[in-house]
């Protein structure tokens, strides 16, 4: 029986080659009402106002135009894997329907899948395997040999993830790689795995033992491999492809194994899929092939699952989608991305902890599942970016704050190495702080802007698209066993501060008034009009440098002294300073006193004290450590004071940033 009030998600079966996988069923049953085709079409009426999504799995539904036509209410598509060539991008954009891919979740599998088949091509296995298990076989031949993998070299055509995860586990049978990609890799990524990069391709296949398909299907790529291209290869050489049959021209390629143009060929692709009986492929020794299975590991599966859910719950909640194909057309498509993440939160199940998950203990790291919270509100990227109310629990403050130091020294640590992705990596941005919602329903990221807007454009799309890839490395290095969704926000705050910090330092401020030259020590005063009067010459020569009113926004400096002034008089600052640090030891005293009176008799630990013994033996080793981790009541002064300084920083930046001209720096 299905809940009536789930989203409900076209599939295209439960049974069968397309069906859903059956070990699947019921976590997207979890989260979705599941309308087969089948009852789509009896129902059409009815259910067609009423699916939102679409659920492709094994390449049905198949998407065309008239099914969108039939699904007003449709927001999304999810499809696994990396290759998006079966779907009409731009059919499926001029519906303003978006799609979502997980392009992560196979990453490794395809690698592995990739390795399989050259290890196999190489060392003749599927041949060896019938020598072996053959009724007729009667002895083994020493010279039945095949090709020597290590210390070969390997031609890698496409330097995406997946390529770069083939390069990386051929480093390990020290082979000499080869890549031909779009783009060139970092000099850094080259040398981790000691990748060359060729810029033409012919250059490649002439020097490969082993050439490797890892590049997405395009009008580009098509029939990338022709009987030319061929022709280039080492007669030695082992053709394998793991992205798509029609990279290569399928009738060259027999022709070049039948005629020993090259060796042999791994496929785990071909056109079509399964090819005719009667192919002549499926006749060559010296051909292996697979059923397309790179993803087809149990992990990979749920994996794909997992993200295509999260993307699913994303887009009925109006959230950023995690994994969102750029609905731009094919041609411009590129190699496949990715790394494998998992979704700690669908399953239920403790991954990243392990058996400490299974305990009933409630962990003081623990924070709410956000399965029902992303399903059931209708939360918005507006209301996770919301500051919420300050009243929260002492408890859950010290907890957050000791979570907002934990996360952000990791995400730190991400985005200084190309682990998310290359292009968070090429963004240097640096991350001012992090905040976790006291429900824990969003892990707000505050960014420090740069000055050109159009930077900052490009900085927040690309980090929005990988907020996701940084959640899951959070899960997966076990950062927080569950990470609520991850925004990131302009620290707009950090970036005027910064931005009157430098107007202040190269600004002319022109002479001194009245009032500072009487005040100060005559021979200072002889020097500075000196130097005033020579920046008033140059100020004179550049009167609006950097676009700013120099006059307009000297006068308001002055004015904010002199306010400043007439609002501290009367008051000795020794003493207003002496006054609140007498009250702040006294509210420390008060509130150790009261903690002492408050602390639990039974052995069970608390989550204080789990936290303040954990910074006791990080102290002596960690600095920075005691910053993260300060006892609660030292933590509530600092939100205090941090408070205070915000306001007053408020106040004289909407002072002085009135004068500044064309530089906009009208709030802080
Ligand atoms: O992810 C894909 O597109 C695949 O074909 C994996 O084998």
């Amino acid at each position: 029986m299905q809940n009536q009030e789930l989203p409900c998600v076209l599939i295209s079966s439960f049974e069968g080659p397309y069906g859903v996988n059956e070990d699947h069923v019921e976590d997207l049953k979890k989260h979705f009402n599941l309308i087969t085709m089948q009852e789509f079409l009896e129902n059409k009426t009815h259910l067609s106002q009423k699916i939102q999504a679409i659920y492709i799995w094994g390449g049905k539904p198949h998407i065309d135009q008239e099914l969108l036509q039939s699904l007003p209410t449709l927001k999304i598509i999810v499809n696994p894997g990396a290759g998006l060539d079966h779907l009409d991008l731009n059919m499926i954009a001029s519906f303003g329907v978006k799609l979502a891919n997980t392009p992560h979740a196979v990453t490794n599998s395809t690698a592995d899948m990739g390795m399989a088949l050259l290890l196999a091509s190489a060392r003749r296995i599927l041949e060896g395997n019938e020598i072996a298990t053959s009724p007729d076989t009667k002895h083994f031949s020493i010279n039945w040999m095949g090709q020597e993998v290590t210390g070969s070299t390997l031609g890698i055509i496409g330097m995406g993830n997946i390529g770069y995860k083939i390069a990386q586990r051929a480093k390990g049978f020290e082979m000499k790689i080869l890549y031909h990609n779009r783009n060139r890799r970092k000099v850094e990524e080259e040398q981790a795995v000691g990748a060359h990069y060729c810029a033409q391709l012919d250059e490649l296949l002439q020097q490969s033992d082993f050439v490797m398909l890892a590049v997405s299907l395009t009008p580009q790529t098509h029939k990338l491999i022709g009987k030319r291209e061929l022709g280039l290869m080492k007669p030695t050489a082992s053709l394998v492809n793991i992205g798509r049959g029609q990279l290569v021209d399928q009738d060259a390629l027999v022709e070049a194994l039948q005629t020993g143009i090259i060796k042999t060929a791994g496929l785990d692709v071909t056109y079509p899929e399964p090819l005719p009986r009667s192919h002549p492929l499926l006749k060559l020794k010296n051909v292996i092939l697979t059923p397309h299975i790179g993803s087809a590991t149990h992990q990979s599966r749920r994996l794909m699952m997992e993200n295509m859910v999260e993307s699913l719950l994303a887009a009925l909640s109006g959230l950023p989608i995690p994994n969102e194909s750029p609905l731009f057309s094919s041609k411009e498509s590129t190699v496949y991305l990715g790394v494998r993440f998992s979704v700690q939160w669908l399953s239920g199940k403790n991954h990243a902890l392990g058996e400490r998950g299974r305990m009933r203990k409630k962990f003081w790291y623990e924070s709410p599942s956000l399965g029902p919270h992303l399903t059931h509100n209708t939360s918005s990227w507006e209301n996770l970016t919301k500051h919420t109310s300050k009243k929260t629990r002492k408890e859950d403050s010290i907890r957050k704050r000791a979570l907002d130091g934990i996360l952000c020294r990791a995400l730190s640590d991400l985005i200084s190495t190309s682990e998310v992705n290359q292009d968070v990596y090429d963004l240097n941005v640096e991350f001012s702080k992090v905040s976790l919602a006291p429900d824990f329903s969003a892990c707000r990221v505050y960014w420090k802007t740069s000055l050109s807007a159009e930077q900052n454009d490009h900085i927040e799309t690309v980090l929005r698209r990988s907020a996701s890839r940084f959640r899951h490395l959070l899960i997966t290095h076990q950062i927080l066993r569950n990470v609520p969704p991850v925004v990131f926000i302009r620290d707009k705050e950090s970036a005027a501060i910064a931005e009157v910090n430098r107007l202040l330092e190269i600004a002319d401020f022109g002479p001194p008034d009245e009032k500072d030259l009487t005040q100060s020590d005559p021979s200072e005063c002889k020097a500075s009009a000196a130097s005033v009067s020579s920046h008033v010459s140059e100020s004179t020569v550049q009167p609006s440098l950097f676009g700013i009113n120099h006059e307009a926004l000297h006068k308001q400096i002055m004015e904010y002294k002199r306010n400043k002034e007439k609002g501290h008089e009367g008051v000795s600052i020794g003493s207003a300073e002496q006054e609140r640090e007498q009250v702040s030891m006294l509210q420390k005293q008060v509130k150790k006193k009261m903690k002492k009176a408050k602390r639990p008799k039974d052995d069970d630990i608390t989550p204080q004290e789990y936290f303040l013994n954990r910074y006791d033996n990080q102290l002596d080793k960690d600095d920075t450590f005691f910053e993260e981790c300060k006892p609660e009541y030292e933590l509530q002064e600092a939100l205090e004071k941090l408070e205070l300084e915000d306001n007053s920083i408020c106040e004289e930046q909407s002072s002085l940033t009135a004068g500044l001209g064309e530089n906009k720096l009208k709030k802080c």
